[in-house]
């Protein structure tokens, strides 16, 4: 029987630093997310960042933390619930750190009587430090626990048409009435060594002005090339013409060099270029989460305007918006109809 595991990044149990400190060793501590050996990973992790960052990030979580948790969590609970009336098949929902488990998660589908699984990564673009980390954990964990059990992953949905409908929808929706003077699409960074990493031609990806757009069987797995196409499909979709929009990176953290440009540094300079009303729209994550309620919509908004901007609107994520969960169950029927996997 065919079944279907959501996933997605995962939340503190609550917004204190005794929660936040084992979550931030868990994700940090992913080899996937800080790609060093062992050794260095826990000098900085354990030794460096996690002396402070408890402290600070479990106070930006208390900012945008909803009466019923962690608004990431409870979002892809609604979700579940939602796509669970569409399809056709046992679908259950994981994290990849922190609780439902991925473990708890394929436990469930078990119990069921599934024994084939369709991976969703609930993320547009693919990264080594969000996609690949899931399904190499869920293959870890299927080999121990659930050897009986056969995987399809859902390949990144980054340019899929009915994806970019629903987006350029949601977005267009969300901006009726604000007038805004510019777009900008604001992607979560990664530091560039994962390009490069992932680069399965292991030559194409030079991180300059072309390699992006240039026809290459590396961008099955480049990050940069995804978002790229994400904002060119949306833009193109919505009529955006080409001085009304940019496309940036955010959340970066401190020592590597990340992709460019920031989207602090390009917000903080928007106001002098004469941009007094600015939408931001954050298509790497299809639930709100820190990322998007404290980084965007309270820190971005205020620096834009401690530095002469005036009205700011950061655009929800998709959410459990009704047509993005008509096309999760399309995409869950379509392959659960499938006589072959569609990988
Ligand atoms: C080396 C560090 C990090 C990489 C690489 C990274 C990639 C990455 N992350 C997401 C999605 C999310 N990240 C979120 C929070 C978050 N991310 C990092 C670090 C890296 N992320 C940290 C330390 C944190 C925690 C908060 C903080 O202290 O700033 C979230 C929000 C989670 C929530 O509970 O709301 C999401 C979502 C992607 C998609 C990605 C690679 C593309
Ligand atoms: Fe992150
Ligand atoms: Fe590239």
């Amino acid at each position: 029987m065919k079944g279907v595991l959501l996933v997605n990044l995962g939340s503190p149990k609550s917004p204190t630093a005794k929660d936040v400190k084992p979550y931030l060793d868990e994700f940090l501590m992913d080899k996937y997310v800080i790609d060093v050996p062992f050794l260095l990973r826990a000098l900085l992790v354990r030794g460096i960042i996690l002396r402070k960052r408890p402290e600070e990030s479990a106070h930006a979580y208390a900012k945008i933390w909803w009466e019923d948790g962690s608004p990431l969590i409870v979002i892809s609970k609604r979700v579940h619930e939602k796509v669970k009336k569409e399809v056709e098949v046992p679908v259950s929902l994981a994290m990849r750190y922190g609780q439902p488990s991925i473990e708890a998660g394929l436990q469930e589908l078990a119990d069921k009587g599934v024994t084939e699984v369709m991976l969703f990564p609930l993320y547009p673009q693919y990264a080594m430090a969000s996609t690949l980390t899931i399904l190499v954990l869920a293959e870890e964990i299927r080999k121990k626990k659930f050897p009986h059990m056969t995987f399809t992953d859902v390949p990144a949905f980054y340019n899929k048409p009915d994806y970019i409908k629903v987006l350029a929808n949601s977005i267009k929706k969300s901006l009726i009435g604000f007038d805004y003077d510019h777009l900008l699409f604001s992607y979560h960074g990664i530091p560039e060594r994962h390009i490069r990493k992932t680069d399965v031609t292991k030559s194409h990806c030079k991180i300059d002005g072309t390699c992006c757009v240039t026809e290459s069987a590396a961008h099955a797995f480049c990050y940069r090339h995804q978002c790229y196409e994400t904002t060119r499909l949306v833009v193109e979709e919505l009529g955006i013409p080409k001085d009304k929009y940019s496309q940036t990176f955010q959340s970066r953290l401190a020592g590597d060099k990340w992709l460019e440009p920031y989207t602090d540094v390009e917000i903080n300079k928007m106001p002098a270029k004469g941009i007094k009303k600015l939408a931001v729209v954050t298509p790497a994550f299809v639930s709100d989460c820190l990322e998007t309620l404290e980084e965007i919509a309270m820190r971005a908004k205020e620096d834009f305007q401690a530095n002469g901007g005036g009205d700011f609107h950061a655009v929800p994520c998709l959410n459990d918006d009704a047509e993005w969960i008509n096309v999760l169950a399309n995409w869950i029927n379509e392959w659960a109809h499938a006589e072959i996997p569609v990988a």
